[in-house]
């Protein structure tokens, strides 16, 4: 089966319907990340039905039409090769999406996919999450932050909640270790005013690995000190 058809079929699976352009331009996206894979590291996984699965369904899984409202202004924080990120622009172009990373390459290659799949509503942003944070431009700012693979929750909970208005989201895609990962974040959810909303465990089509998306929303403002120097965040994690 073409990429093209499988995507589609692996969407329609997990219950997303893509329209024929949306499955074009996942396909255009699948194709220049492998192209570019070999010659910069962007992905181990290039198998053209594992991307499938495993970067473009488990991208939109995080995807909630109640979260996700039109004109949402969402940061992909750590957005790598552009995951969630792109695919959350393909499939909605109400979102005003900026793709977050602290290696600029990676941005222009990404940058070069939104142009080509005319996403007028991506932009990219490059610096590191802990430094950010303190620009008047960027902190409160945010309705959504996603990020998949990038910290441990305690840790990621300290990078990206700065960046949500109150009454917004962190949304964090995580892996087999998700329920160990919400204890240790506990305190440092409570210290950075975040309250798990709703984990929603999630089944990937063929796969059977564990998996799941937390919905953090930001109940209180995040004290002024947070995010802290990145020595100090790695020497002594909130916990
Ligand atoms: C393992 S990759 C995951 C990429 C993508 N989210 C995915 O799921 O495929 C982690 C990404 O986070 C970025 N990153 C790591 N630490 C960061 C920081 N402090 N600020 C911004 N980006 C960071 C890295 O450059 C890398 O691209």
């Amino acid at each position: 089966m073409d990429f093209t058809a499988d995507v589609t079929a692996q969407m329609k699976a997990f219950g997303i319907t893509l329209t024929e352009e949306q499955a074009v331009a996942f396909t255009t996206y699948y194709e220049r990340l492998v192209e570019t894979n070999q010659y910069m590291n962007l992905t181990a996984i290039t198998e053209p039905h594992e991307v499938a699965v495993k970067h473009m369904v488990d991208s939109l899984s995080c995807y909630d039409k109640v979260v996700f409202v039109p004109e949402s202004k969402v940061l992909d924080l750590g957005t790598g090769a552009g995951f969630p990120g792109i695919p959350l622009a393909i499939y909605d172009s109400r979102l005003h999406i900026t793709l977050f990373d602290s290696l600029r390459k990676r941005l222009r290659f990404l940058e070069d996919v939104a142009v080509e799949l005319g996403l007028s509503n991506v932009t990219t942003l490059h610096g590191r999450a802990e430094d950010m944070a303190h620009r008047i431009e960027h902190r409160d700012m945010y309705d959504i932050v996603t990020s998949r693979a990038v910290a441990r929750l305690n840790v990621l909970a300290e990078w990206a909640l700065p960046y949500v208005r109150k009454g917004g989201y962190l949304i964090a895609l995580k892996g087999a270790a998700y329920e160990e990962e919400i204890k240790e974040a506990e305190r440092a959810l409570s210290i950075l005013g975040g309250t798990v909303a709703e984990v929603r465990p999630v089944t990937l089509p063929t796969l059977a690995d564990k998996r799941a998306v937390i919905y953090i929303k930001k109940t209180g403002m995040t004290p002024k000190k947070y995010p802290r120097k990145p020595k100090e965040i790695k020497e002594r994690p909130l916990r």
